[in-house]
């Protein structure tokens, strides 16, 4: 089997669990010979920044989905608007102490500190009638529409690369990274995951943060993959 592109997640994937950039893992991507696509809950800046630094292409997804580019001189596909978003934080802040994260940075979700518990502000959201989720992906929480996620952003890079999402081999650690490894045509889970997402991956590899995908990359060569 040969695969045509990468989407690997960022933070906890190709960084240490302090999110310094794990130098042999953008090494390794930046050798790697097919397409590599960034996908963060991440804002676009920092995504295409991170692209740069390592030496990628600039295609990234970020805001889970929300915002796409192709290149570092294109311009972004945005997903929807934030605005049941903006309604749900304003129900959620009279309730909780919440800190936003990123200034205006973000256009499709609302990212906040993990001060306060995912499962609290999304049940008080349900329980108002909100038809938002909000998800914890151990580096942030995400005020975000359930129908956008990296799955959706994964779908909409391929079509745009002239690929299926089934030619995308898709490498992750956390709840964010589920839909995209669910789609891609194989993916994989390091040693950090969350046990959901190690759950649906068809490989979980023995070392954890920047060094799984150092892993996770040599198994993919060894199968001939790419
Ligand atoms: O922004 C976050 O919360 C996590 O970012 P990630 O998707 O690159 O792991
Ligand atoms: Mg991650």
């Amino acid at each position: 089997m040969k695969f045509k592109a990468l989407a690997i997640d960022i933070d906890g994937t190709i960084t240490y669990s302090d999110r310094r950039l794990h130098f042999l893992a953008a090494e390794h991507l930046r050798d790697l010979g097919i397409p590599v696509v960034l996908a963060t809950g991440n804002v676009l800046c920092y995504a295409a920044a991170t692209s740069k630094l390592i030496g990628l292409g600039g295609k990234v997804i970020s805001e889970n989905g929300g915002v796409i580019s192709t290149g570092f001189d294109t311009k972004p596909h945005i997903s929807e608007s934030m605005e049941e978003c903006e309604k749900a934080f304003s129900y959620l802040s009279s309730r909780f102490d919440l800190i936003r994260l990123d200034g205006d940075l973000r256009k499709t979700e609302i990212a906040l500190r993990r001060n306060v518990n995912a499962g609290d502000l999304q049940a008080s959201l349900e329980g108002a009638g909100f038809s938002i989720e909000v998800i914890d992906t151990q580096f942030a929480l995400h005020i975000k529409s359930k129908k956008v996620n990296k799955g959706t952003g994964l779908a909409k890079m391929a079509s745009l690369m002239g690929l299926d999402v089934s030619d995308f081999i898709a490498i992750g650690d956390s709840v964010n990274d589920r839909e995209m490894l669910e789609l891609a045509g194989y993916g994989i889970a390091v040693a950090n995951a969350d046990s959901g997402l190690k759950l649906i991956a068809d490989t979980v590899t023995s070392t954890s943060f920047g060094g799984g995908t150092v892993e996770a990359l040599e198994i993919l060569r060894r199968k001939s993959f790419f």
